[in-house]
């Protein structure tokens, strides 16, 4: 089902994004090996998800370029951008099911929509995502009956439908128990594995992020620009930038000794 030509490389090249007039972020400039577990990290606000959304082909970024393998993202066509989308996998934080189906349905959604696989074919495959993810048996199950753990999976199977490349995830163990979250990390991982599937994902949670990632950047709100690079480990042990070093150490920044941090939001 995948599209052969569509590389699951990413090169981001002076990218800058924004609304209007407003810049979120600007220059930014890195590479998403195949099979890696890349990292979107960063205070709220930074611009995280708006980045995310430019690499999905749902924010035209105001300059630069993005490559998926050798193509040129934003400078391809619609219905190119489209069939290179095909081979993108996107989770977003609330799992995004369509409630009035059951999860087979909602995981059958994008075979439908995008395949001219027939109706026994689409069962079969519906049937190994479930398994893949652990939920075997909860495809006739609708999803306000699914555990906020279970939901997330569930939203993961709609998302390896099409046998994506690369995999996007918007906060994935966000609103997750340890546990819950413990178990989509090694998923996650698991598919890496399996299927060199490339990873890209926005997280605030460190154990996620120190558990699986291999690489990621950190944007910073203030100069709207990254400001480090590298694995969350290596960040945490390693970065001497005092934002950085605070974020990933748990530990109040030093422009925030008087109760400040504005931004920062409890959850
Ligand atoms: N559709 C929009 N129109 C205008 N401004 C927006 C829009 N979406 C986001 N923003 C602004 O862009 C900035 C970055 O938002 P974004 O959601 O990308 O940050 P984030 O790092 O993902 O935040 P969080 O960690 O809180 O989810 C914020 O100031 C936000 O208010």
């Amino acid at each position: 089902m995948n599209t052969p030509s569509l590389g699951s490389k990413l090169d981001v090249e002076g990218l800058s994004i924004g609304f209007g007039e407003v810049i979120v972020q600007h220059d930014l400039s890195f590479k998403i090996e195949t099979g890696s577990i890349f990292a979107i990290m960063g205070g709220s606000g930074c611009g995280k998800s708006s980045l995310l959304k430019a690499m999905i082909g749902l924010l035209r970024p105001s300059a630069g370029v993005i490559h998926v393998g050798t193509e040129d993202y934003w400078a391809a066509s619609d219905e190119r951008r489209a069939e290179i989308g095909q081979g993108f996998g996107v989770l977003f934080q609330s799992g995004a099911l369509w409630s009035s189906m059951t999860v087979a349905e909602n995981v059958a959604l994008p075979m439908r929509m995008l395949t001219t696989l027939d109706d026994a074919s689409i069962i079969a495959l519906v049937r190994i995502k479930l398994f893949l993810v652990g939920l075997g048996a909860a495809g006739n199950v609708m999803p306000a009956d699914l555990s906020g753990g279970m939901r997330k999976r569930a939203g993961l199977a709609r998302a390896l439908a099409l046998d994506p490349k690369i995999l996007f995830f918007d906060e994935p163990s966000a609103g997750l128990d340890p546990i819950a979250a413990k178990r989509l990390d090694d998923l996650i991982r698991e598919l890496r594995d399996g299927f060199g599937t490339t990873v890209v994902m926005v997280s605030h949670e460190l154990p996620s992020l120190f558990d699986i990632c291999d690489d990621g950047i950190f944007l910073d709100a203030a100069t709207k620009t990254a400001i480090a690079h590298g694995a969350p480990r290596k960040l945490r042990d390693e970065c001497d930038n005092p934002t950085v070093h605070a974020f990933m150490n748990r530990e109040r920044p030093p422009d925030d000794r008087n109760g400040g941090g504005d931004d920062h939001d409890i959850r």
